[in-house]
């Protein structure tokens, strides 16, 4: 619907191997998901060193059947040497099963705890957290993300840990046989280390653009779908399709540049493999030569094999690092939603004792949603308990803003709002919300019978008590005629009218003290609404109703109503007081008696 334009965030600027962040998002992910499992981990740990200790004995026995081969030339020992080494490597290859199979267990293990905190923490969140936040974003972070931490941890790291484990223990063998011409054979790893460095930065850039394209692009989708209607309507399908390739396009060459800034490692450490075994030929060949060195051409020919048993874990552990920048970003990424806090909680002496058929006031209320267009300054409001009270005024003039600040769905920036006399940040945010029953602007359908819809605010109401509201809200019929079919995604299958009465139905059965009706009756035809009205006129029946309303004559009836104007109050009284004023009010309702013949 090209509301949303794919936003970029800038990379990062230059960034070390490691920064302090990386460190610290490595030590909650091994405190939160990790550490808990450390025996078990251990035993992995046993596994892969048991791996890397078949390299080193095959090479001591290859180097032990090279000498029966060379000298003494006794069968047996040879057929014993070969006995042995299939033996290591059929060890080597259970370990090979076992491995995987433990860690992607603990992985899988963690990721679902990782998952379940991040279930409970966005439950949390503030709604305006949401309301700035694609559900690209949020669902790349609990989806992809998580999943990718899971094959990062369970798979590459466990192989990383055994190929470094190999090339420890491989190594430490070589040491041994041959100091000098193991240090003949590192001379190269400056160079592995500063191709390493230099990729590494790019990658993090690279990885952190490719994870905001991800995400945008599932906005993208997310936007498409659902805006479907509105996109074929007007037609803007060729549009749509070229805004997702754009967003395809750019994921495939992030991609690639990701690739690119990789397929560097692979290579230079070939490169350098191949100068190391040329070097552990010449100089291993001069050493054989000299009967002082202590090696012979069986230490000679085991001492290259040793080097390639090393190169090629060493090969995969500089490629590991790679993977691991990238990974880094992501697991970065997953820690920022940990970091957004919650601004709307319950204070720490939180009570749940107030009388919620009291008055509700506000007094000097200053609220904003963005600095820059401040709503309201200085807003004071009565609104008493067990009557009808009314809000109306033009669009955008913050009446639905007042009713989020009474539900506490934002705090507000100064001033109080009270009910029966209590501050409503000094109570428990869910018994505050349980007092109140919404008939809201954006009603929430799910894709599931139009009962369990209506059941969702109260899960436990009796099915007598679902009937009840359901007819009160005109749309028993309704059940009985569809049954239990799904009513599509967000209730794509129902109309405006059917969906006020399904909200409308939920706010009887919910039967809480406060009944906020936002529009509730405006999707309806004339005779419907009459007949809604006169339920909610009996359901509301001292309790405290604050009705927002264009149509002025559905709040005739009001025992008060403010009348507001861009987020200040410029009118109240009763109907018959304002009238009286000849301002606002009056003005609007004569302009609206004359269009829709309203009495
Ligand atoms: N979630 C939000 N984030 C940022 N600005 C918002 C948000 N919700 C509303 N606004 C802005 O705040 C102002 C008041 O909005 P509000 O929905 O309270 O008006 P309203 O009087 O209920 O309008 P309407 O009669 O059209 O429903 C508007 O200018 C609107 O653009």
């Amino acid at each position: 619907m090209g509301l949303n334009p794919f936003k970029k965030r800038e990379p990062k600027d230059k960034r070390p191997l490691f920064t302090e962040k990386d460190r610290a998002n490595i030590s909650w992910f091994w405190h939160g998901y990790l550490k808990q499992k450390t025996p078990w981990l251990f035993l992995v740990l046993g596994m892969v060193m048991i791996q890397g200790l078949v390299y080193q004995q095959f090479l001591r026995l290859t180097e032990d059947g090279l000498r029966v081969i060379f000298d003494s030339g006794q069968k047996t020992e040879l057929i014993k040497v070969c006995i042995i080494v299939f033996g290591l490597f059929a060890v080597r290859g259970l370990m090979s099963y076992l491995v995987p199979r433990l860690s992607v267990w603990l992985a899988s293990d963690a990721v679902l705890k990782l998952r379940r905190d991040l279930i409970q923490h966005l439950m949390t969140l503030d709604l305006a957290y949401f309301e700035r936040t694609n559900s690209g974003e949020i669902i790349l972070r609990m989806v992809n993300q998580a999943q990718d931490l899971s094959d990062f941890v369970g798979q590459q790291t466990v192989n990383a840990v055994r190929d470094a484990a190999t090339v420890i223990i491989v190594s430490g063998y070589l040491i041994y046989k041959s100091p000098i011409l193991f240090s003949t054979a590192v001379i190269v790893l400056p160079a592995i280390f500063f191709i390493m460095q230099s990729v590494s930065d790019r990658i993090k850039t690279v990885q952190r653009s490719a994870e905001n394209a991800l995400g945008n692009y599932m906005t993208g989708i997310e936007e498409m779908s659902n805006g479907m209607r509105t996109v074929k309507i007007s037609g803007q399908e060729e549009n749509e399709k070229h805004r997702l390739r754009k967003a395809t396009v750019e994921i495939k060459s992030l991609s690639i540049r990701l690739q690119a800034a990789q397929a560097l490692v692979a290579p230079s450490i070939d490169l350098s493999s191949a100068f190391v075994y040329v070097l552990v030929i010449g100089g291993g060949g001069y050493l054989a030569l000299d009967p002082e060195s202590g090696l012979d051409g069986a230490g000679i020919i085991a001492f290259l094999l040793g080097i390639v048993l090393v190169f090629d874990p060493a090969r995969l552990l500089a490629q590991f690092f790679t993977r691991l920048q990238a990974n880094l970003i992501i697991l970065d990424s997953v820690y920022s939603l940990f970091e957004q806090k919650p601004s709307v909680t319950d204070s720490p002496d939180a009570s749940d004792e107030f009388d919620p058929q009291a008055d509700i006031t506000l007094n000097n209320v200053a609220f904003h949603y963005s600095p820059s267009a401040p709503l309201f300054h200085d807003l004071d409001m009565t609104i008493a308990g067990g009557k009808r009270t009314a809000i109306v005024g033009a669009t955008g003039s913050g009446k639905t803003t007042v009713l989020s600040l009474l539900t506490r769905l934002y705090n507000v920036e100064k001033g109080e709002i009270r009910i029966g006399g209590k501050p409503i940040n000094s109570l428990k945010v869910k018994s505050l919300r349980s007092a109140f029953s919404v008939v809201a602007q954006d009603i929430v359908i799910f894709n599931s019978s139009i009962w369990e819809n209506i059941r969702y605010v109260r899960p436990e109401a009796t099915d007598e008590q679902i009937w009840a509201a359901a007819e009160a809200a005109e749309i028993a019929e309704l059940i009985r005629a569809r049954g239990d079919a799904p009513l599509g995604p967000k209730g794509s299958q129902l109309s405006g009218g059917q969906k006020q009465r399904i909200a409308i139905a939920r706010a009887l059965l919910r039967g809480a003290p406060i009944l906020l009706l936002d529009e509730a009756t405006s999707a309806l035809d004339q005779k419907t609404e009459e007949k809604i009205q006169k339920s909610l006129g009996i359901v509301s029946e001292g309790k405290t109703t604050i009705i927002v309303a264009h149509r002025l004559s559905s709040v005739v009836g009001a025992d008060w109503i403010y009348v507001m104007d861009a987020g200040t109050i410029v009118e109240q009284g009763t109907h018959a007081d304002l009238m009286a004023q000849q301002g606002l009010y009056a003005g609007m309702f004569q302009a609206q008696k004359k269009s829709y013949g309203d009495d």
